[in-house]
Parts: structure tokens; C-alpha cells; sequence
């Protein structure tokens, strides 16, 4: 009979490999976890409960947020501020870098977050998440902007939740990339994919087509191989998917391989990429490396991108490496 592991024992686990560990690290985790909990329970109630739908608010993004962007916001804050593991926090939804209060300690790690991502899809049911990238801090200070501004190849952790059918966890420390399951009968996440490796190869891809028109060239000659499949220079035909939600398309490149793509794009000049480098791309970038993959603009590793501010944009190419490697070569031959 195989045992269970539970995400803590996992956690536990792993502190024990690491003699100097003051166990900060796991406890910090385990304060996500019980966050991401909350959320599950929350996303998977919806409408009884009445958190679907627009809360008429705008963030620094432009966009709209949904009720559960703002709701899921303060599950993160409010479950991780007063821990003492935390110098700050930054949130795809606060415009500025979350202040511990006065009275909680302060920590060593910063936790970058998007508390919800994929929110055009809550109100229709379709998987949504939670993404997180930790770094480390000046133990003692209240962070300014630029201690948060560190390259993605810095990260100690990186992880996301997808509120799916069920409820996942992905994490990577720099050891490989596992997931865990939430088992609803103990509120427990278990230990079910072990060292995931995304295939090199792929033939299904990933972009929101109806963007084509402004997309580089580069790009426009990829999805083009992909889209005549062997009629043209590729010697397979491709499948295409797009859920519109990062965490739902990364989870199924880790599970099967893919490439996914949100590129530059010229829709609009002063927002040229759509997501984010702190707490979308650099995230998933690490996971996505730490599985065999490649994470790209296209021009540079994201990893090693020098973030100039907490809210940045960065085009995001991901997946299976012999995929994001041609889109690379594509880009190098302009
Ligand atoms: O609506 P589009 O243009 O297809 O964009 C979908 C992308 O936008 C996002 O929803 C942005 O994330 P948020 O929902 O956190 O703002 C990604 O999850 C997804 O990949
Ligand atoms: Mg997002
Ligand atoms: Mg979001």
C-alpha cells in the first residue's frame, strides 16, 4: 500500500536535507497553503455565496477586477501578514508593495502574488488559480520597490493553485517541479505527480488567435508552421488549445507538453505584452525550467530579465523546449 504524503510531511521532508533550515521556509509555505484552502473552498461556492461577478473597481493594470480578484486579494494578505516569515508583499491587485503592520515581526522572504489569475473565467466556471513567486529579503526592514526588483533566477520558491475539478498545487524550490492534490475529505494536499518533465517535443500549441493581426513576424511565422501542419514546413499537423487562464495552459504543458504564447503584440502600444513579470511570468518560468521547458520573450530568458517595476509586462513564450527554441531562432532571423 503506497502511504499518502501529505504536502507538510513533503515540506518537512525536504527542510531536513537542508541543515542550516530554520524552519521558516516551510512554515511561510504552509501559511500559502492554508490561504489557497480558503480560496478553493470560496471559488468552489461561487454564486451560493455571491462573489461571481464585477466589483465595478478598476486596478493598476486598467482592468475591471472581479469581486473574487479583490476577495482573494485579502485572503492572501490578511492569512500571511501577521506570520513574522514576511518582510512584504507585492499583489497583482495593490498598486504598491504591502506593508507588514507596525505590530506583526518581519521576516526574510518577499511573496509576490496574483491572487486570482484567469478572472475572465469565474463567471463562467472554468478553472482559475493562484500564482506565487518568493524571494528573499534584508531580514528586519520594511522593503522599498527595489528590493522586490530582483531577476526571476533569484526565486526560492515558485508555485501556483488551479481551482480545477480539482483543486492542484505545483511548486517548485529549485528540486524539480511536484504537485499535490487537495483531498476534500481530510483538507489535505497530497503528494500525486512527482518530478513532472514537460516532453521536448510537441504538437499542440496555445494562443489567443484572435490577437494574429498584431503580432511580430517571428510569430506570425510560427503559428503559421503550426496552423499547416505537414501541408507546410513542419513534418506533423498541431492541435490548438486556449483556456485563458496561465495557470489551466501551464498545468496541461506539464502534464502533456505544449508551447504557449501571449506575445508582444501592437493592440496597443503603451501595453505591448499582456501579463506580468513578477508574479506570472518569473513563477512560471522557474516551474517551467525546473520541468525541462524553456521560458522566453522570445529575444531572452525571462529568468534573467532585471525587473524595472512591480507591475512590468513581458511577451511570454513557454512549453516544450524544442518548440520554444524554434520560436527563439525564428525571432534571432527576424
Ligand atoms: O483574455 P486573453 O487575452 O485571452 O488573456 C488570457 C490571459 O490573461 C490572464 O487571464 C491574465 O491574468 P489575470 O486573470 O490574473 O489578470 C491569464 O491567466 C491568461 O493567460
Ligand atoms: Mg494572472
Ligand atoms: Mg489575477
Amino acid at each position: 500500500m503506497s502511504h499518502k504524503i501529505t504536502l507538510t510531511q513533503f515540506l518537512i521532508e525536504q527542510q531536513r536535507g537542508l541543515p542550516d533550515a530554520s524552519g521558516t521556509f516551510t512554515l511561510l509555505l504552509n501559511n500559502i497553503v492554508t490561504a489557497c484552502k480558503k480560496i478553493s473552498h470560496l471559488v468552489n461556492r461561487g454564486e451560493l455565496i455571491g462573489v461571481l461577478g464585477s466589483a465595478e473597481s478598476e486596478n493598476i493594470q486598467g482592468e475591471i477586477q472581479k469581486k473574487l480578484d479583490i476577495i482573494t486579494n485579502d485572503i492572501m494578505v490578511n492569512e500571511l501578514n501577521w506570520t513574522g516569515h514576511l518582510a512584504g508583499m507585492a499583489s497583482e491587485e495593490i498598486d504598491d508593495p504591502i506593508k507588514i503592520p507596525d505590530q506583526y515581526p518581519k521576516g526574510k522572504y518577499l511573496l509576490l502574488f496574483d491572487p486570482l489569475d484567469g478572472s475572465s473565467n469565474i463567471d463562467v466556471n472554468l478553472a482559475v488559480g493562484t500564482i506565487f513567486s518568493i524571494l528573499r529579503c534584508r531580514e528586519g526592514i520594511h522593503p522599498d520597490v527595489q528590493d522586490f526588483l530582483q531577476k526571476g533566477a533569484e526565486q526560492v520558491c515558485a508555485g501556483f493553485v488551479l481551482y480545477g475539478p480539482s483543486t492542484m498545487m505545483v511548486l517548485t524550490t529549485g528540486h524539480g517541479v511536484n504537485a499535490f492534490t487537495l483531498d476534500q475529505d481530510i483538507g489535505e494536499f497530497i503528494l500525486t505527480h512527482c518530478n513532472m518533465q514537460i516532453p521536448e517535443t510537441t504538437s499542440e500549441f496555445a494562443i489567443n488567435m484572435s490577437n494574429q493581426r498584431f503580432w511580430e513576424a517571428p510569430v506570425q511565422r510560427y503559428i503559421e508552421d503550426c496552423v499547416r501542419g505537414n501541408d507546410g514546413v513542419s513534418d506533423k499537423n498541431y492541435n490548438m488549445r486556449w483556456i485563458a487562464s496561465l495557470v489551466a495552459d501551464v498545468y496541461r504543458i506539464l502534464t502533456r507538453g505544449g508551447v504557449f504564447l501571449y506575445p508582444l503584440d501592437t493592440r496597443n502600444p503603451s501595453k505591448p505584452a499582456k501579463l506580468r513579470l513578477m508574479y506570472e511570468a518569473n513563477p512560471m518560468g522557474f516551474i517551467i525550467e525546473q520541468a525541462g521547458g524553456l521560458c522566453s520573450t522570445g529575444r531572452e530568458r525571462i529568468l534573467n530579465i532585471k525587473p524595472d517595476s512591480i507591475h512590468q509586462r513581458v511577451p511570454v513564450i513557454l512549453g516544450s523546449k524544442q518548440e520554444v527554441e524554434r520560436i527563439m531562432q525564428y525571432h534571432q532571423q527576424g
